[in-house]
C-alpha cells in the first residue's frame, strides 16, 4: 500500500484537521494505510460532549458524520465501546446498524448482529435487584444524584450533586454495598461522576481483544476519555494507536482536547483513508 499524496508539513487553517498537533496527524496518515482497521469509539466525552442528563448526551454531528463515513469504507470497521449498556448507547447514539457495539464495559456485545453477555444466573440476578435496591435507596435522600441501570449492575451519578453531597453519597452507597452478602461478588469502578457497581465483571481491554480477533484488524485506533478507557489503551501494541481526550494521566501515545478535536481527528482519518484505503 502506497500513500500517493503525503500531507503538507504545515497544513494551512482551512485544511481538515490542521488544528490537530502534527504528531497526531502522521500517525493518523500512518493508520490510515492499515490493510484492516478498526476504529474503536468510546462515546460519554470522546463522541458526545459531556452533559448533566445522560439521556441527553449526543454525538456531535461531525464526529456522527465522520463515523458513518469511516463505516462505509472498504477493510474499515467502526466500533463503540462504551460503558453505557447497549440500549441507552443504541437510545442516545443513533449510530447505522453495522457498527459493532459493545456495552457496560465489554459486558455486552454486538457483533455483525451476534449478541452476548451478560449472563446472568439467578444468583446474579437476585443479587443485582437487592444491589439496585440498596444504590436506589441511598440515593434517594440525596438531590441531584441519579441511579442508572444497567444490565449487570448500576451506576450512581453525582455530576449534578453538590461536592459533599457527592461524596457522601458515595460514602454511603460503598457501605449498603458492601454490607450485601459482604460485598461478594459486586465489582465497583469510579468514572467521571459516577460510581458503578456490577456482578459481572467486564472490561474495555478485553472487549477491544475480542473486537481486533473478530475483525481480524491489522490495526487498531482506539480513542477514549475515561478512566474506564485505560483498560483499552493497555492492550494497545505494534501498529495501534490510542488517543487520550482531555486530560490526566494515560497510557494513550497521543491526546487531544474535547469531542471537538475528536471529531477533527476522525474526519482527517476519513480524508487520509479515502485516499490510501487498500
Ligand atoms: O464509556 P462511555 O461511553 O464513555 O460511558 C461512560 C459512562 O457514560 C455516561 O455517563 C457519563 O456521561 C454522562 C453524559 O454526558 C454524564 O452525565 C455522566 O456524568 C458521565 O459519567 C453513562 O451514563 C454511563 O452509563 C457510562 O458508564
Amino acid at each position: 500500500m502506497s500513500d500517493s499524496s503525503a500531507e503538507p508539513a504545515s497544513p494551512s487553517p482551512q485544511d481538515p484537521g490542521s488544528g490537530l498537533e502534527p504528531g497526531l496527524r502522521a500517525d493518523l496518515q500512518r493508520i490510515a494505510g492499515a490493510p484492516a482497521l478498526l476504529v474503536a469509539l468510546d462515546f460519554d466525552g470522546t463522541l458526545a460532549p459531556t452533559v448533566d442528563d445522560p439521556d441527553a448526551a449526543r454525538a456531535l454531528p461531525a464526529a456522527r458524520a465522520a463515523v458513518v463515513a469511516l463505516a462505509g469504507l472498504p477493510a474499515t470497521r467502526v466500533a463503540v465501546v462504551s460503558g453505557r449498556a447497549i440500549a441507552s448507547l443504541e437510545r442516545v447514539a443513533q449510530l447505522p446498524s453495522e457498527l459493532l457495539l459493545v456495552g457496560s464495559h465489554g459486558a455486552e456485545l454486538r457483533i455483525d448482529g451476534e449478541e452476548s453477555g451478560p449472563d446472568l444466573s439467578a444468583e446474579d440476578l437476585d443479587l443485582l435487584g437487592r444491589l439496585y435496591g440498596a444504590v436506589a435507596g441511598v440515593a434517594t435522600r440525596y438531590p441531584g444524584v441519579r441511579v442508572e441501570e444497567k444490565p449487570a449492575g448500576c451506576g450512581l451519578h453525582t455530576r449534578t450533586a453538590s461536592p459533599e453531597d457527592a461524596a457522601a453519597v458515595r460514602r454511603e452507597a460503598l457501605a449498603a454495598v458492601r454490607s450485601l452478602a459482604g460485598g461478594e461478588g459486586i465489582a465497583e469502578r469510579y468514572g467521571k461522576d459516577i460510581l458503578e457497581f456490577t456482578v459481572r465483571t467486564a472490561d474495555k481491554g478485553t472487549a477491544l481483544q475480542v473486537l481486533r480477533d473478530r475483525t481480524a484488524a491489522s490495526a487498531v485506533l482506539f480513542v477514549g476519555d475515561d478512566v474506564t478507557d485505560e483498560d483499552g489503551f493497555a492492550v494497545l501494541a505494534g501498529d495501534d494507536l490510542g488517543v487520550k481526550v482531555g486530560a490526566g494521566d494515560t497510557r494513550a501515545t497521543r491526546r487531544v482536547d474535547d469531542p471537538e478535536a475528536v471529531a477533527e481527528l476522525l474526519g482527517l482519518l476519513v480524508r487520509y483513508r479515502e485516499r490510501i484505503a487498500p
